[in-house]
């Protein structure tokens, strides 16, 4: 026999598993919780017990109101309400001490975290639609009348609150019209695998219905039980902190209580999987603090724009005496955005997919063409790489795709998009030339997507060519040749004389190799838009690269915020084509506008829901646009807006780095309301600029002024995109002095500070005569030698100065990127901790703007 959790032998004994659980407690096995496991000996034990009793039950239940029931069940009901409160306290007490405490530290320190999240798969799932309502008397009293009008099997209940009334209608209906109805949906499955797309669809849909059926009473008794616990667990919170208990239990105890409200007589709130304190305070009629403060009965400190999450509303709701639906919106698009995981059987080998990048004229165009045998270099206007080309060509029976960028802005854009198209990166360097701005820049960028780099040093053909000292240069940027110890392939080659193109053939294969490339070529596609054009004749054409999956004419594909039903596709040697499998370049018709480079593109049923998706998109995209053009309060901009009457108010949120500051501040910005300009603090607060700061900026029109601390990361990403004007502060005088010129219109900045990067200080070492060495690693940005830096700890600047020493294991450099690790040292300064964030800064000249 298989081990078995105790809710699942509930079910099958179709009992609830609190009852089991007492049963249990009565037999002398101890389980903690419905999900508790049972050894194989209990479950046979139990099952001895109770098969006979359980078959009682059933008849207690509503087939033979009559009959005794002796059996321990009906005992265990009646002797429910007589157990009461004290008995329930004493039960929890019973239980050992660091059960108690360990379930307690499960659900997070907090009072708020005691609200266990949400498991992530439920965000698909469908939930059931109605949660038991609390009963207005003890259970035995309420059910036994309602069992004996209703004989039908208890499984079916749940099922039926849940259903729409149509539904509802049909499952009354006679067996044979249901049967009928339903014969479809027995097939369906089966087609989930068929790729045929329309059918997908309906088999997705087929799939959510019988879920939906077959869950819905495994999902309606979990979403209780969760109820149940939660209300439990509140309890036990309540009884620690010696609080009021929810009044469901109250209830219970304290049956002469005035009942409430029949519950049955409102009418259901339907929420969705979270809401807002705010909404569902008013979907109740109640005032958004009556609900707070019942949720701080119950535990849960919350504002009133937070959002809560279904378990919790019903709990709430229930002690309002409402009953909730949580009818969960199926997200269509997340639902195909997910990329769905191959089995590693169905993966094959794909063609490695490589960028040429490199300087201006260093040959990246000629270098594809000589490759390609063709002469694209003739048909460019000016001899200028006009648009990414997307070639394929084969190498000892092996393909490999070529990208050709225009310089680096395809590749940055791509990657600002999130798109990673490239396995290997091929940096062209001119013998003659060396290495130049543009090469850096590749370098860096490639480095910042993980790409291995195989350097091709081009126009060896030339006679003032020297790749010995493009090889020199380049080990400045970490770049070592293998045949100088490092790991880097530099191979030499001329575009115009054909050398070496074998070997780099060769070896883009080879580093490939090492990579084990692979995707299943039996899924819908999904991809990367490298390049796209209006056609005055075709309409809107764009070059894919197929990124997993094969792509098919026919095919629905939504890619940013447009979508296309694939009418043709072309390969790169612009012959017609069927079908493009993995890492395969093919350029698109049939698209509704013109799509971005970069956009990440993925198959989905139907054109309705293509378009769907691609318009839900859109339109936000619009709002974000939209809001990003409102005009803005900014410092700069004050006195302009003041005198077009924008401005009769200047709202500010201070945070400083204590309380004393936080408020000096407050006071001498006030004092300088004019009759024109009230000054406003709408919130004060000490400690980190975080991102509730931005959106109660964003959402008040404020600007923040920090003392002595720092935007956190999501913070300053926030900030950017409401475009949120922060000052930061070391120097109170100065903040006053900003405001006052800001005011009076003669504010004109000068300089403007640009974070350059951040780093984390992952481990320090004191060297005696050194000092504190910093062991970090860049999480965004760069950090550079000779930048102003400052140390942040918890939110709060430490310490603002320079640096010392920047190290890469044991070399001087002058900047480390995002991704690396490096070594630093501060000028003056060796109290550097672990965890402290480095932040790299510089001041640039802002140009002034007379008013
Ligand atoms: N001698 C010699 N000339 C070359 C070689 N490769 C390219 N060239 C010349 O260098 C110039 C620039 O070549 P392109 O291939 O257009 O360079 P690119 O890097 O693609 O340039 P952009 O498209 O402007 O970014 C052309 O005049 C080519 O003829 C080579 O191996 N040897």
């Amino acid at each position: 026999m298989v081990k078995k959790r105790v809710h699942e032998l509930a079910k099958e004994l179709d009992i609830e598993s609190k009852e089991l659980m007492q049963k249990l407690g009565s037999m002398g096995i101890s389980v903690k919780s419905p999900l508790s496991t049972l050894q194989d000996a209990e479950v046979e034990r139990v099952l001895a017990e109770l098969k006979g009793g359980n078959e009682k039950v059933v008849n207690a239940k509503g087939v033979n109101q009559q009959a005794k029931a002796p059996a321990a069940q009906a005992q265990a009901r009646t002797d429910k309400p007589k157990e009461g409160k004290n008995n329930q306290k004493k039960r929890h007490s019973e239980r050992p001490r660091h059960q108690q405490d360990a379930r307690r530290y499960d659900r997070g320190p907090g009072l708020v975290d005691r609200v266990p999240s949400r498991p992530p798969d439920r965000r698909f799932q469908e939930r059931p639609l109605k949660v038991e309502p609390p009963q207005p008397q003890p259970r035995v009293q309420a059910q036994q009348p309602q069992q004996a009008q209703q004989p039908t099997n208890r499984v079916q209940q749940p099922a039926a609150r849940g259903r729409t009334p149509a539904e509802r209608k049909a499952q009354a209906a006679p067996s044979q019209g249901e049967a009928a109805g339903r014969q479809p949906a027995k097939t369906k499955p089966e087609h989930l695998k068929v790729p045929k797309v329309p059918q997908e669809i309906k088999a997705v849909s087929e799939k959510v219905r019988s879920d939906k059926s077959r869950g819905e009473k495994k999902q309606e008794k979990q979403h209780t039980a969760r109820v149940r616990d939660r209300k439990e667990l509140l309890n036990e919170t309540l009884a620690d902190r010696k609080l009021r208990p929810l009044t469901s239990q109250k209830k219970k105890t304290a049956p002469r209580e005035p009942e409430p409200k029949p519950v049955a007589e409102k009418k259901p709130i339907v929420i969705g999987e979270s809401i807002t304190v705010k909404e569902l305070a008013e979907k109740m009629k109640k005032s958004p603090a009556e609900v707070i403060k019942k949720l701080m009965m119950l535990g849960v400190l919350a504002t009133i724009n937070q959002e809560i999450d279904a378990d919790t509303a019903t709990i709430l709701a229930q002690e309002f005496g409402f009953e909730v639906e949580v009818k969960v919106e199926q997200d269509v698009e997340a639902l195909f955005m997910q990329e769905p995981e191959d089995d590693p059987a169905d993966l094959q080998p794909r063609p490695c997919v490589v960028t040429v990048m490199g300087h201006v004229d260093h040959g990246k165009t000629s270098l594809l063409d000589a490759i390609r045998e063709t002469n694209v270099t003739a048909t460019e206007a000016g001899g200028i790489t006009q648009h990414i080309g997307a070639y394929q060509v084969e190498h000892n029976n092996k393909k490999i795709t070529f990208l050709d960028t225009p310089g680096h802005e395809a590749f940055t854009a791509m990657r600002a998009r999130g798109a990673k198209v490239t396995d290997i990166a091929i940096l062209v360097v001119a013998a003659d030339d060396g290495v130049m701005p543009q090469t850096v820049e590749a370098i860096n960028h490639a480095k910042a997507a993980g790409v291995p780099i195989i350097v091709a040093i081009n126009k060896i053909d030339r006679p003032d060519a020297n790749p010995d000292r493009v090889k020199q240069q380049l080990t400045e940027y970490g770049l070592v040749a293998e045949e100088w110890g490092g790991d880097t392939v530099m191979v030499p080659v001329s575009a115009k004389t054909r050398q070496g193109l074998e070997d780099l053939l060769e070896m883009i294969l080879l580093v490939a190799e090492m990579q084990e490339l692979k995707a299943n070529p039996n899924r819908p596609a999904r991809g990367t838009v490298i390049e796209a054009e209006l056609d005055k004749g075709r309409g809107p054409v764009a070059t894919v690269l197929v990124q997993n999956g094969t792509l098919s004419v026919g095919d629905n594909l939504v890619a940013g915020t447009t979508w296309a039903r694939v009418r043709a596709m072309m390969d790169y040697k612009g012959r017609r084509v069927k079908k493009a499998g993995p890492s395969t370049p093919v350029e698109v018709l049939g698209f509704s506008e013109v799509p971005h480079a970069g956009d990440q593109f993925f198959v989905v049923p139907d054109e309705k829901t293509a378009r769907q998706i691609a318009e839900k998109r859109a339109s936000r995209k619009r709002e974000e646009e939209f809001k990003a053009a409102m005009p803005r309060v900014s410092l700069d901009d004050l006195f302009n807006q003041i005198k077009e009457g924008q401005v009769k108010e200047l709202r500010v949120i201070i945070k400083a780095d204590v309380q004393g500051s936080a408020e000096a501040l407050k006071q001498a910005l006030e004092r300088l309301s004019t009759e024109e300009v009230k000054v406003n603090i709408i919130h004060q607060g000490v400690g980190a600029i975080t991102e509730t700061d931005i959106m109660l900026a964003s959402a008040s029109n404020a600007i923040i002024i920090g003392f002595n601390v720092r935007p956190d990361v999501n913070a300053r990403r926030v900030a950017e995109k409401e475009k949120v004007d922060i000052r930061l502060y070391r120097v109170i005088y100065d903040a006053i002095e900003d405001v006052k010129a800001a005011m009076s219109g003669l504010l004109e900045p000068e300089y403007r500070e640009v974070i350059l990067g951040r780093a984390e200080v992952r481990k320090t070492f004191k060297i005696s005569k050194v000092g504190t060495i910093a062991g970090c690693y860049v999480t965004d940005g760069k950090i550079v030698r000779d930048a102003g830096v400052r140390v942040i700890r918890d939110g709060v600047v430490v310490y603002e100065g320079k640096l010392d020493s920047l190290k890469r294991f044991k070399d001087d450099v002058r900047e480390v990127m995002q991704g690396y690790e490096c070594g630093l040292a501060l000028e003056k300064y060796n109290e550097i901790r672990e965890g402290d964030i480095i932040e790299a800064f510089t001041t640039e000249a802002v140009k002034r703007e007379l008013a």
